[in-house]
């Protein structure tokens, strides 16, 4: 009996085991050239129930190839859809933890090879992140120091004070008049314990005195309200006595001056710092992605330009755009620097930045470099720069022990202590690792990296395939964008298209304000955005998942007895002050937002995460890849 194809494009196997209709012959099974007709051909003297049975087997072999192929086209299509990349977008305040997100999530896990080799990099930023806590602490010191001198040498009767009780309304500008240092300048005085604080934005002029009355502090700031573990506000204060040691501990690490602003510059041009009066004070809650006076930005996706005053998209393959028109308003010159932290611009390319800095560029032999490098004089910039990290990292060995001795002091604890400065808690604090930080042969490991603070400014990308399992071929863009005020109209562009948004609110910051703008408390920030992601039209297809981030901090903080319910009024008087109420409360809080301003009906994922302990945060984040990709697949009708 003839045997047919089922149809011409009908699969090997299938083509062979032939089909019931006639309308084309199998010639396997007709032409006796074929090779396999002799294997094929039905049985010479075949009796009618054999050749039933064998028809039988024939069908069922069929069906099953059928199934075979039917799988197989999927799995090519699967495939093809797969190509398109599944797009996620970090968002979070500034400090929030977006970048230590993206580290813990893609390089550090998915793509270790290169990120090992950016550890030697981070070096400099760690050292840069040391060098800044010293100069704070010798900042704070000089300032203590000359107002301890102020008081014990009054210089006329009636300058007199008493060295214990100072009036609470009196106007720091007498004191802040001292300080000269653009890093602490900016920062509020406390007059009193207990009492109003005083911020001098005259700068010494005895003008602009502005009192912060709400019971808000910043991670910048000295002040903190009155809460069950400061000292009594009626005990005045003992005076802290400095002596010689002080003096000569200046003196001996006042290098880190010189070091600090070195870094700063060969971690990149645009190593500038943030004016709080500049970053975005006067955004309202109605445009809560725009800074002063950006427009939108337009264009979309990676690569495009993003400017308006927000900053440059940076693709980080190198494929780098500019559009950094007005970037430059957003920045003012150093000697107006305020006491934020350290960034790169990524205009610069944060990720170049590092680059510049990776031992292979800076030590490359004489022979591995391009004659074109050496006739653009990139070699001798590079052998410049190999020195200077050297010198800098022998400074810092140098300073070693004496920055220990200033960290162990017991009166500068106790006059960080007074001044509310939590040091411990900033980004980028690693006095405690100096023993294995400040030595020449320092290499940053893992939980360096993401302990380690540089701000993100622009947009960068972060591109990733997946090599083996399930997801072969699957790419995955990543967007880590800064998350200071003045930045947020760089997110819109990259709203279109998006798969996912992993939004980081560190609730820890409950009772700190914006260093952008010190009338803004941070939680409350942090709840607006959430409210506006939520309640934009572009991302209603768009999966949320929300950190509830810094639980680590947060613990700390409720169990030194800093009251919750002092900063949120509508957590009720009865409830605990830990870590497992408060977070619920919160997460209840970013849930009836969800629900409430979400376009349509959305799936709310929390995690409570510290990302910091990158263990914990891989675990959080394969579940979160899992959602995505989940989601992913079914937008395209995969799953
Ligand atoms: N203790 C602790 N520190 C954290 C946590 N998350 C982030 N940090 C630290 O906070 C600092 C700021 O984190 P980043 O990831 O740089 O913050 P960001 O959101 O990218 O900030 P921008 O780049 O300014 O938008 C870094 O020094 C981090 O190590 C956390 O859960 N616990
Ligand atoms: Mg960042």
């Amino acid at each position: 009996m003839a045997r047919t194809i089922t149809s011409p494009t009908t699969s090997f196997t299938s083509s062979f085991l032939g089909g019931t209709s006639a309308s084309s012959v199998n010639p396997a099974l007709t032409d006796p050239n074929d090779p396999f007709y002799a294997f094929l051909r039905p049985p010479p003297g075949e009796t009618l129930e054999e050749r039933n049975e064998r028809e039988r087997r024939e069908a069922e072999a069929r069906k099953v190839n059928d199934e075979i192929d039917e799988m197989l086209r999927a799995e090519k299509s699967a495939m093809k859809k797969r190509k398109k990349p599944v797009k996620v977008l970090l968002l979070g305040q500034s400090e929030s933890g977006a970048s230590c997100v993206k580290l813990s999530f893609f390089q550090m896990t998915y793509a270790r090879k290169a990120w090992k080799e950016e550890h030697s990099a981070w070096r400099s930023v760690i050292q840069l992140n040391l060098c800044r806590t010293v100069n704070l602490i010798l900042d704070v010191l000089t300032e203590e120091m000359a107002f301890e001198g102020a008081l014990s040498i009054p210089s006329s009767p009636g300058d007199l004070v008493s060295s214990t009780t100072i009036p609470a309304a009196a106007p720091s500008s007498s004191i802040t008049g001292k300080l000269g240092t653009p890093e602490i300048e900016e920062l509020p005085r406390e007059a009193t314990a207990g009492t109003s604080v005083v911020v001098d934005k005259g700068k010494g002029k005895g003008k602009g005195v502005e009192r912060l009355a709400s019971p808000v502090a910043s991670p910048h700031s000295y002040s903190t309200p009155r809460t069950p573990h400061s000292p009594d506000a009626s005990q005045p204060l003992a005076p802290l006595h400095f002596d010689e040691k002080h003096k000569l501990l200046k003196l001996k690490l006042g290098p880190l001056k010189r070091v600090q602003r070195d870094l700063e510059v060969r971690l990149g041009a645009g190593a500038e710092e943030l004016s709080p009066a500049l970053a975005g004070a006067a955004m309202t809650e109605a445009a809560p992605f725009g800074g002063v006076g950006e427009g939108m930005a337009s264009g979309s996706g990676s690569g495009s330009a993003v400017g308006a005053g927000a900053g440059s998209a940076v693709a980080e393959r190198g494929n780098a755009t500019s559009g950094a028109a007005g970037v430059s308003s957003f920045f003012v010159p150093p000697s107006r620097r305020g006491p934020q932290e350290f960034y790169v611009r990524s205009s610069t390319g944060w990720k170049a930045a590092l680059d510049r800095l990776r031992p292979q560029t800076l030590g490359a032999s004489a022979s591995a470099r391009t004659s074109f490098e050496r006739a653009s004089g990139k070699e001798a910039a590079r052998d410049r720069e190999a020195r200077e990290a050297k010198e800098t990292t022998e400074i810092m060995a140098a300073c070693r022990e004496d920055i220990a001795a200033l960290w162990g002091d017991e009166t500068v604890r106790t006059m960080l202590a007074r001044k509310r400065l939590r040091l411990e808690e900033r980004g980028g604090f690693f006095l405690n690792d100096i023993d294995r930080i400040a030595v020449p042969d320092y290499e940053p490991d893992d939980s360096d990296i993401v302990r380690a603070r540089l701000r993100t400014l622009g947009v960068q990308e972060y591109r990733f395939v997946f090599e083996k399992g399930l997801e072969l071929g699957q790419e995955w863009l990543m967007y880590d964008v800064g998350g200071a005020r003045s930045l947020r109209a760089a997110w819109p562009p990259y709203f279109d298209d998006l798969n996912a948004i992993i939004f980081l609110a560190p609730i820890s910051c409950f009772d700190e304000k914006l260093a952008e703008d010190r009338r803004v408390n941070r939680l409350e920030d942090s709840l607006l955005l959430w409210k506006a992601v939520c309640a934009n039209k572009l991302l209603k297809h768009t999966q949320l998942t929300l950190f509830l981030n810094k639980c680590d901090l947060l613990e700390k903080k409720l169990e030194a007895g800093v009251l919750f319910r002092n900063y949120v009024p509508s957590y009720g008087e009865g409830k605990k002050n830990d870590v497992e109420t408060v977070t619920k409360y919160l997460k209840q809080k970013f849930r009836e937002m969800s629900k409430q301003y979400s376009p349509q009906p959305r799936g709310f994922y929390a995690h409570l995460t510290s990302v910091v302990d990158t263990k914990a945060t891989a675990v959080t984040l394969a579940t979160v890849r899992e959602g995505i990709l989940r989601e992913h697949l079914r937008g395209a009708d995969l799953i």
